[in-house]
């Protein structure tokens, strides 16, 4: 491509396959300010500001036309399982242990590497579709989760999911799973994608394992990614069992300092909340999924917020959800909430946007969620013309309250662009790809 600017050669293919010093002009901040955004060959935000597309158009090698656009952070899901998108729709309507035991675990065993590559391709697609641009994924065949991710260009921290159920012999087997995906991960060198470890939850993984994954953690420094009191009975049997609550067991265990990212967190306590805030933890909160499996009860979000603990925003998986649209999600959590905890004013628009995009950016390490020089450019821009951000009287609560992913136009991460005004090369290839895949699976477990 030359180095003239031009904004109709944007459809050229060569686009989406690296990163270009690039202006985006005229667009709205969510402040209401106009805007033009400078981003280098790096994908770093240089500048923003009203009219210095003057001063940068020479700089740049592509120049987006921004009239007409609100620009947000990119969104981050900070706890998702990529590749169940295969299982949409397969086992609906039921209480997480059952839909665990009875339905998921057992479709589970028959997955292999490709279906999890599907899987994982069209999750980013859904994802990249609606402004997603990070997610934290916890699931199994994770080198085919990041060949998938790296192909799809956002940032993603993969964990292989250990389930062990206190046996010695599965431990060995998960931890070289672990070892075997942080190597991989280190090996291909993409700053976007890093490894962490996933226990997945301490009913599933004993406190002897739970150590184990704890100093893994610490050890390599990398996040330590778990589910932890989604159910009453969780934390009922954990008090049984092991005498105190799941978040104190995670504590005891070494599991629970600044690396951690725990899911849900729907029934912890205020003095799990004190814990947490202390040891720096971090809560993905899944409203979607908690309230379709019937978790009970709302992650207390005045009592985590009140002892500085940082809570993020997730889709969890797309059999529990059953989309990854982080706008559906943004408008669950805030209205969930106050209803829950019966407060008008409990967890507002402009705290659930920080928290779809700053606070997902914080818990998972990246130095992005905002847009400021000297960040990444991770930058969604939405119509301002659809129906849902019409009238413009406050554009946050729009995008907090009415928006949905259909309303993203233009998705770039780390500077790249993955979406052009709502083109994602090879869509249809994906589609296809996913939808025999999951009939593939199935099939295979018809076949047993
Ligand atoms: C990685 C494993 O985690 C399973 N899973 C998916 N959603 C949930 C949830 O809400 N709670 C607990 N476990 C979950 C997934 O099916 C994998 O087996
Ligand atoms: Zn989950």
């Amino acid at each position: 491509m030359s180095k003239q600017p031009d904004t109709t050669s944007v459809k050229d293919l060569e686009l989406y396959t690296k990163t270009r010093s690039t202006l985006i002009t005229g667009t709205l901040l969510p402040d209401k300010r106009k805007v033009d955004i400078w981003y280098d060959e790096t994908g770093t935000i240089r500048e923003i500001g009203p009219d210095i597309s003057h001063a940068h158009k020479g700089d740049a090698d592509i120049i987006i036309d921004g009239s007409g656009t609100l620009a947000i952070p990119g969104l981050y899901n900070t706890h998702t399982h990529a590749a169940m998108t295969l299982l949409r729709g397969y086992a609906d309507d039921m209480h997480l242990q059952q839909w665990l035991s009875e339905k998921i675990w057992p479709l589970e065993a028959h997955l292999t590497g490709d279906h999890v590559y599907w899987g994982t391709k069209l999750a980013c697609l859904e994802m990249i579709r609606s402004g997603t641009v990070a997610m934290n994924d916890m699931y199994f065949f994770m080198k085919d989760t990041a060949r998938a991710v790296e192909e799809a260009g956002i940032r993603a921290v993969l964990c292989h999911g250990i389930i062990t159920f206190g046996d010695e012999a599965k431990l060995e087997q998960e931890m070289k799973a672990t070892e075997d995906l942080v190597r991989h991960i280190r090996s291909q060198n993409n700053p976007l994608i890093r490894p962490a470890i996933g226990p997945h939850a301490p009913y599933t993984v004993p406190p002897q394992h739970l150590e184990v994954c704890a100093e893994y953690s610490r050890n390599e420094d990398i996040i330590l990614h778990t589910h932890l009191a989604e159910t009453k009975q969780e934390v009922d049997d954990c008090q049984k069992t092991n005498g105190m609550s799941p978040a104190a067991l995670l504590d005891k265990t070494g599991c629970l300092s600044s690396r951690t990212v725990a899911a849900h967190g729907c029934w912890l306590t205020e003095d799990d909340c004190r814990l947490l805030g202390e040891r720096g933890a971090h809560i993905a909160h899944n409203p979607v999924s908690n309230m379709k499996l019937a978790t009970g009860r709302a992650m207390p979000y005045h009592h985590l917020s009140e002892k500085k603990v940082n809570v993020s925003l997730g889709t969890d998986g797309c059999s529990s959800n059953n989309n990854l649209d982080m706008f559906e999600e943004m408008k669950t959590a805030a209205i969930c909430q106050k209803f829950f905890w019966n407060s008008d004013t409990l967890l507002p628009a402009g705290e659930v946007l920080s928290m779809a995009t700053s606070s997902g950016a914080r818990a998972l390490g990246y130095s992005a969620g905002e847009i400021k020089p000297g960040l990444s450019a991770d930058i969604c821009l939405l119509s301002l013309n659809h129906p849902s951000m019409v009238p413009l009287h406050n554009p946050v609560s729009n995008v907090a309250y009415s928006a949905l992913g259909c309303t993203v136009q233009t998705v770039i991460c780390n500077g790249k662009i993955l979406m052009y005004e709502g083109y994602i090369p090879q869509e249809q290839e994906i589609i296809t790809g996913a939808s025999s895949s999951a009939t593939d699976l199935l099939d295979r477990a018809a076949r047993q």
